[in-house]
C-alpha cells in the first residue's frame, strides 16, 4: 500500500500540482528551494460540485485530479460540512490521490478554516468577496488557496483583468478565473471571452510563471476549444458535467476530461500507468 500511496504523489506531481517532496510547504514566498512567489495551480481538471462518492468515483475513472466540495448553502451543489455523506465524499477522494478543494463563499474566516482542517482538505476556494485577510489566513494556516475572480463575460483588456486582481498578486496563491454570475456567484454556465484571457496571460501570468484555472461555462463539447483560446493549462467546470442540472453525469464528466486533454487518461480513454485504477479501493 506504501508503493500505491507513492504513485499516487507521483501522479499528482506529473499532473502538476505541487512536488510530493513540498507538497506541505505552505508559503512558498519564503521557500529559498523554489524562489519562487508563485506556486502552480494544485490541479488540471477539478470537478465542481461534487455531491456522492459515486461522482467522486467517475472523477477517478475519467482521470480527473481534482473535486470541489461546495460548502455555499445557497448553491445548488452544497454539502453539508459535518454529514456523514461528505466525510464519504471527502474520503473517496482522498484515497484516489484527488485534490480535494473546499469552496466558501464569504464564511467566516474561523468557520472556513475549522471546516478545512476537520476534512484535512488540500485547497481552499474562496469564490465570494473575502478579504486579502482571509486569504493569508488560509495560507498561514498551510492550505493552498485558490482565488475566484469573477470576471464580466465581454472582450477585456489585458489591463482590466489585472486591475480585477492586482491586489493580490504577490500572495502564493491560485486565480480562478470564472464568469461573474451576479448574486450566485458561481456555477451560473457562463462563458468568458477566451482570446482575452490568453491576451492577458501572455502579458501578466506566463511572466510570472503564474498558475490560473480556467473557468465558466465549459462543457465537453467546448472545452478544447476553450483551452486552445484562452491558453490555460488548468480548468474548472460545475454545470456543464451535468443532467439534470445539479446532478453530476457519469456520462459527461469522462467526455470532459477526455476532451480537455488535460486529464490522467491516455489518448484512448485509458488511465494512465500511474493512477490508482478506480475499483481498486486504494487505501492511505
Ligand atoms: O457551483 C456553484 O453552485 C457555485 C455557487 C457559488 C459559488 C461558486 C460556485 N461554483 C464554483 C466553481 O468553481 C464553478 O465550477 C465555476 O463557477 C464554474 O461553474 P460553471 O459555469 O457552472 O461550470
Amino acid at each position: 500500500m506504501k508503493q500505491l500511496s507513492i504513485d499516487i504523489a507521483d501522479k499528482q506531481e506529473k499532473m502538476g500540482g505541487l512536488p510530493s517532496s513540498i507538497a506541505s510547504v505552505p508559503n512558498l514566498i519564503e521557500n529559498p528551494i523554489l524562489n519562487t512567489a508563485h506556486p502552480p495551480a494544485p490541479f488540471k481538471v477539478k470537478i465542481c460540485g461534487v455531491r456522492s462518492s459515486r461522482d467522486v468515483q467517475a472523477c477517478a475513472d475519467a482521470g480527473a485530479d481534482a473535486i470541489g466540495l461546495n460548502f455555499y448553502p445557497a448553491s445548488i451543489r452544497y454539502v453539508e460540512p459535518a454529514s456523514e455523506s461528505t466525510k464519504a465524499i471527502n474520503d473517496t477522494a482522498k484515497r484516489y490521490g484527488i485534490c480535494r478543494v473546499g469552496l466558501f463563499v464569504n464564511h467566516a474566516s474561523d468557520q472556513v478554516l475549522e471546516v478545512a482542517r476537520a476534512l484535512d482538505l488540500d485547497a481552499i476556494q474562496f469564490h465570494g468577496d473575502e478579504t486579502r485577510a482571509d486569504l493569508r489566513r488560509a495560507l498561514d494556516a498551510g492550505f493552498q488557496v485558490v482565488r475566484a475572480i469573477r470576471l464580466p463575460t465581454s472582450p477585456l483588456a489585458a489591463e482590466e483583468i489585472q486591475s480585477h486582481l492586482e491586489s493580490l498578486w504577490d500572495l502564493p496563491i491560485t486565480f480562478l478565473l470564472d464568469a461573474d454570475v451576479g448574486a450566485a456567484f458561481g456555477g451560473g454556465g457562463k462563458q468568458l471571452h477566451w482570446p482575452s484571457l490568453a491576451d492577458w496571460a501572455s502579458r501578466y501570468g506566463r511572466h510570472a510563471t503564474r498558475g490560473w484555472v480556467l473557468a465558466g461555462g465549459l462543457d465537453p463539447a467546448c472545452i478544447a476549444e476553450a483551452i486552445t483560446q484562452s491558453t490555460a493549462k488548468s480548468v474548472d467546470v460545475a454545470s456543464g458535467v451535468e443532467s439534470p442540472r445539479g446532478q453530476k453525469s457519469g456520462d459527461l464528466i469522462p467526455k470532459f476530461v477526455i476532451a480537455s486533454g488535460l486529464g490522467g487518461v491516455d489518448e484512448t480513454g485509458r488511465l494512465s500507468e500511474t493512477l490508482p485504477t478506480a475499483g481498486e479501493n486504494p487505501t492511505d
